[in-house]
């Protein structure tokens, strides 16, 4: 995506920006709250479509981007009346595909994200972060080759956290990925590379790129070092010119 450019209420949160996405890999954002993360993800997903918004988005087989996105925004968004089940294969629903092997991969996915047993419970019967691993289950079964995460794992226990970096890289190994998180253990874990989001209008630092293939273990020495590196370009962009906090 080159020259994105996004104004609210007349105040700049890109200007001219540009974010390359790595065919075929993760690339994982962080930066401070309300600097532009989710904004960018709905910019790269068509829903920002407003005339204060634009951006070039060019794919490398030259085909446009429209209808091959699968983009897990940070509220769950469930449909409240439908099940677990239901809610995950909505995407397969609207497109009009058959139901059967959806549904089957649907319970495979849900069982691997551990609601096995909530198949037919309605999201308002399911804690934040059950519903969180129902939009997870669904966007896992949309077969698009770029997915867009906003904060995926961020209601989970930390256990159940990492079980899951483990089962979406592995679910996502081959596609282009951009996720979005609050954590610099995530975005290493699970990111070939790994960008800074600061500044406003917003801009991004040089990446990040941790040795070795997703998901890299937690208690890796490599990876705790450069956490520190990220939290320190994390501390800078909080605290730098443009301050959004
Ligand atoms: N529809 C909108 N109208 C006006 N301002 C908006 C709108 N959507 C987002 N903003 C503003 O744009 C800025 C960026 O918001 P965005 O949600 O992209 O931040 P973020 O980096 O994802 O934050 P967080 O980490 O807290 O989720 C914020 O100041 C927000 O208030």
């Amino acid at each position: 995506m080159t020259d994105a450019c996004l104004a609210f209420d007349g105040v700049a949160l890109f200007d001219g920006l540009t974010l390359d996405l790595a065919p075929g890999r993760t690339t994982a954002l962080l930066g401070p709250s309300g600097v532009g993360k989710s904004t960018l993800l709905r910019l790269l997903a068509g829903l920002e479509n407003g005339t204060h918004a634009r951006a070039t988005i060019a794919c490398d087989d030259g085909r446009p981007l429209a209808g091959r996105v699968a983009y897990l925004a940070q509220r769950d968004s469930l449909l409240p009346w439908a099940s677990a089940l239901d809610n995950a294969v909505l995407g397969a629903r609207l497109r009009g595909a058959p139901l059967g092997p959806a549904r089957a991969r649907a319970r495979a996915l849900l069982t691997d994200v551990g609601l096995g047993d909530r198949l037919h419970d309605r999201p308002g019967a399911l804690s934040g972060g059950m519903r969180q691993r129902v939009a997870l289950a669904r966007a896992l079964g949309e077969d698009r080759p770029l997915i867009l995460m906003d904060e995926p794992f961020s209601a989970l226990d930390f256990l159940t956290r990492l079980r899951l970096q483990d089962l979406t890289a592995r679910l996502l190994a081959g596609r282009t990925v951009l996720l979005v998180t609050h954590d610099p253990l995530e975005a290493l874990r699970l990111g070939h590379a790994v960008h800074v989001l600061h500044g406003r209008p917003a801009t991004l630092d040089a990446a990040l790129i941790p040795p070795g293939a997703p998901p890299r273990d937690a208690t890796d020495a490599a990876l705790l070092a450069l956490q520190g590196e990220l939290l320190r370009r994390l501390t800078g962009a909080a605290h730098g010119p443009g301050d959004t906090a």
